[in-house]
């Protein structure tokens, strides 16, 4: 049996209000506090905000878009990593994905949809903004629970909303592994390079989170809930206090794999700063110089480095 510690905890946030304020918000905050500083991750049931068959529905729109001939599927493009139609990359190659940024703007869902599908499909754009707006509001209500948990002054809820400025949506499908074996590493080991993840996936599960014993961990992830992983930015601006879960996704099952990914990140030009109170000279000294989240991805992308933000903004890596 799995000791407790291992357990990624579930939180369940259906029938809840979310009044700032209220004695139910305070007690939910300490929990997302706690999940986050042990576990750097937890399992979200909040069928109020993402209703029964989203996922559903979600996981049908995505089969759609993936069955589509591979030169439209090309059609989406770009210049910044991990957005843009991928297919067969080196380091992935069991699986293909589509990164769009800022999905939850209607013109952004609705260019997307009528490049795949020139004729138009309503129901796919509705779908695709619907979702990802709704998981980036429910990445604005865990970072306001953090800015209640430590305590802070509510001036620092408008610093923190900056930190989801942005985001990227990825949609992603796994094969089946075809060298026999019947688990392959589909996705190596990461942290996030976001604030948070929102995530969730079809009925064939993989994901795994490597704890703090550095023991790798299945996440099942609730039939009606999501996976939420905290990411770099939010360990740097928590000074460390928030953990940033390394995951990986593992084949296990000889069916396709779909998921999909609500990144929530800073814009480019974005300063990412510890607030003076989470800094504490002997206990929590500051660990994380202030640092543009820009210059930070670029730094990221160029070394794909295991320990980028250590290595880029660490304090014993501080330069002058
Ligand atoms: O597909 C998954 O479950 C994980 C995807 C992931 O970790 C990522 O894209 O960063
Ligand atoms: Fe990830």
């Amino acid at each position: 049996m799995r000791s407790e510690g291992l357990m990624i905890p579930c939180l369940e946030f259906s029938g809840m209000e979310l009044k700032e304020g209220t004695e139910e918000w305070r007690e939910m905050s300490n929990k997302v506090r706690d999940a986050c500083e042990s576990h750097g991750c937890f399992l979200i049931v909040y069928d109020n905000k993402v209703p029964k068959g989203l996922r559903e529905d979600m996981f049908l729109c995505m089969k759609e878009l993936f069955d589509l001939p591979e030169e439209t599927k090309r059609k989406h493009k770009s210049t910044k990593p991990y957005r843009g139609y991928n297919c067969g990359c080196p380091v992935t190659p069991f699986s293909q994905s589509f990164g769009i940024d800022d999905a939850p703007l209607p013109q952004t869902s609705l260019a997307f949809t009528n490049l795949m599908w020139p004729q138009g499909n309503p129901t796919f754009c509705e779908m695709l903004n619907s979702t990802s707006s709704k998981l980036l509001d429910l990445s604005l209500v865990i970072m306001k629970m953090l800015v209640e948990a430590y305590g802070l002054p509510k001036e620092y809820t408008s610093d923190i909303e900056e930190l989801k400025s942005s985001s990227n949506f990825r949609l992603m499908k796994y094969k089946v592994p075809e060298s026999g074996e019947m688990c392959e590493t589909a996705l190596l080991p990461h942290t996030d390079k976001s604030a948070l993840t929102i995530l969730c996936e079809n009925e064939v599960e993989g994901l795994e989170v490597l704890s703090k014993s550095q023991e790798w961990v299945p996440v099942k992830i609730p039939e009606e809930g999501f996976v939420v992983i905290m990411g770099d930015v939010l360990k740097a601006w928590s000074n460390g206090r928030v953990h940033a879960a390394t995951h990986r996704v593992m084949m296990k099952e000889e069916k396709e794999r779909y998921s999909f990914a609500l990144f929530a990140v800073p814009k480019e030009e974005v300063k990412i700063e510890v607030p003076p109170e989470l800094v504490e000279e002997k206990i929590h000294p500051l660990r994380y110089r202030a640092f543009n989240y820009g210059d930070y991805f670029a730094y990221f992308v160029s070394t794909l480095h295991d320990n980028a933000l250590d290595l880029f903004a660490g304090n014993a890596f501080f330069h002058e």
